[in-house]
């Protein structure tokens, strides 16, 4: 099936940073097969379904790097506390009450909320009910490197029974669902996973041939204990225990680290998840992204759970990361506007590996957006990237197709039913609290 998009503004994000300011996209067995200037010719539109865009804003879908959506009902519950303790005594307890129906709500929520909001593409780091999830992203056709994360706090059987867990299901869902799933294995973070244990997966992830993502330097606190009861920055240990090497990392957050550690990163081709939103909410810090990108780390954009955020909108995440960057380093060019758009974008598909993902570019795969720019916030609209950063929001996104398939047109849900989906979660987090 051939599907043309015309009369559209394309805003490619290849290297040569093409804008066509009225073009079209040819897209067949979801990839792009052509993008071109002005109207397609009539012989190349037979048989096609051709759309007309009506003057819409067609970008690269984006991309999000590190959330968890199986917690999605906690939205505001528990707003002003630090990390350690808004797990410790709030989050963690609730999850103890997660029950299939409840997780599920959760995340088809979440699923409402990121395709409405543009993203096509994002990151599950969570331990319940991975295989069900798998199934529904399958069938709301999104794409998405999934995880059965683990915490090691407990007896070698048992993290040995998790890890088993995570194993399965990475190898039953990698590069399923024509290639939009793909997995990872995920030690919690160095706090929740002794040493040995996160050695013991980052062995099994390099048998395996599966990168692995970890919550890394959130705050200051995980450092200090971490120091004080390892002698070391857990980079460092990473480092010493040659667990760096060898393994596509990618790590969330990477707040407290200094200069020999984004050396470290850089150099072993590692990839950092940048969160603003969450670091700001729960108070963690402030990311150095562009001492990050200096030393060659891939920096894409995460959401976190909507706990910490409150909302899986990545165009907020985008303006945030900028600003902030500008704003600690006093300098209007550190993090520049297109490195922005690309943090949510071409970055996100480096930083999941996703081949072929991220662009809007002849042989890439057709995940892409619309939005509408007939709106004040985006006008004079001659300025599309800068908008783009600086004033869209999520609802401003009227089309979102994964691999040439459309899952919202004309802000139309295709393949999740919102009303119900919407009045479940109520439901579910009421029961929950009862
Ligand atoms: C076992 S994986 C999911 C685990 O992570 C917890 N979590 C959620 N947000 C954060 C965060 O910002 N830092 C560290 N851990 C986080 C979540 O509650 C789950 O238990
Ligand atoms: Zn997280």
């Amino acid at each position: 099936m051939k599907t043309i998009i015309k009369n559209a503004k394309v805003i490619t994000m290849n290297e040569a940073r093409t804008i066509h300011e009225h073009g079209y996209v040819v897209i067949e067995d979801g990839v792009f097969t052509a993008i071109e200037h002005g109207e397609p010719a009539e012989e190349a539109a037979k048989g096609a379904n051709v759309v007309n865009a009506d003057k819409k804003w067609l970008m690269p879908g984006l991309i999000n790097t590190h959330g968890h959506t199986g917690m999605s009902l906690f939205r505001g519950v528990s707003d002003d506390l630090p990390l350690s303790k808004w797990l410790a005594e709030h989050i963690w307890p609730l999850e103890q009450k997660l029950d299939q129906k409840a997780v599920e709500a959760a995340r088809l929520l979440s699923m409402v909320e990121m395709i409405e909001s543009g993203t096509t593409t994002f990151l599950e780091m969570y331990h319940l009910h991975l295989d069900d999830f798998a199934a529904a992203v399958e069938e709301a056709g999104m794409r998405a490197t999934l995880m059965r994360s683990v915490i090691g706090l407990c007896s070698k059987e048992e993290q040995e029974e998790k890890l088993a867990e995570s194993l399965g299901f990475a190898r039953r869902w990698h590069k399923q669902a024509n290639g939009r799933i793909q997995t990872m294995l995920a030690p919690h973070a160095p706090y929740t996973c002794p040493p040995d244990y996160i050695e013991r997966i980052v062995e099994a992830a390099r048998q395996e041939g599966l990168p692995v993502h970890m919550h890394l330097a959130e705050t200051r606190k995980e450092i200090h204990d971490y120091m004080d009861e390892y002698g070391m920055h857990p980079v460092e240990l990473l480092q010493e225990r040659d667990l760096l090497s060898g393994t596509e990392w990618l790590f969330a957050h990477g707040v407290h680290m200094h200069e020999q550690h984004y050396e470290l990163l850089g150099a072993h081709q590692a990839a950092v998840s940048h969160n603003p939103k969450s670091n700001l909410k729960l108070g963690s810090g402030i990311a150095q992204v562009a001492s990050m990108q200096k030393h060659g780390i891939v920096v894409s954009l995460g959401t976190d759970s909507v706990a910490s955020n409150n909302a899986l909108d990545l165009f907020e995440e985008m303006r945030t990361a900028v600003l902030l960057q500008r704003g600690i380093n006093e300098q209007a060019d550190i993090v520049t506007t297109w490195e922005g758009l690309n943090m949510a974008t071409s970055n996100g598909a480096k930083a999941l590996r996703f081949a072929n993902l991220g662009t809007i570019e002849v042989g890439q795969q057709a995940d892409f957006i619309m939005l509408n720019p007939e709106q004040a916030h985006l006008h004079p609209s001659s300025q599309a990237v800068s908008h783009l950063v600086f004033a869209a929001k999520g609802s401003d996104v009227t089309d979102v197709y994964v691999q040439g398939a459309p899952l919202m047109k004309d802000k139309q849900l295709l393949t999740l039913d919102k009303e119900r989906i919407l009045k479940e979660a109520n439901e579910q987090l009421r029961r929950l609290q009862q």
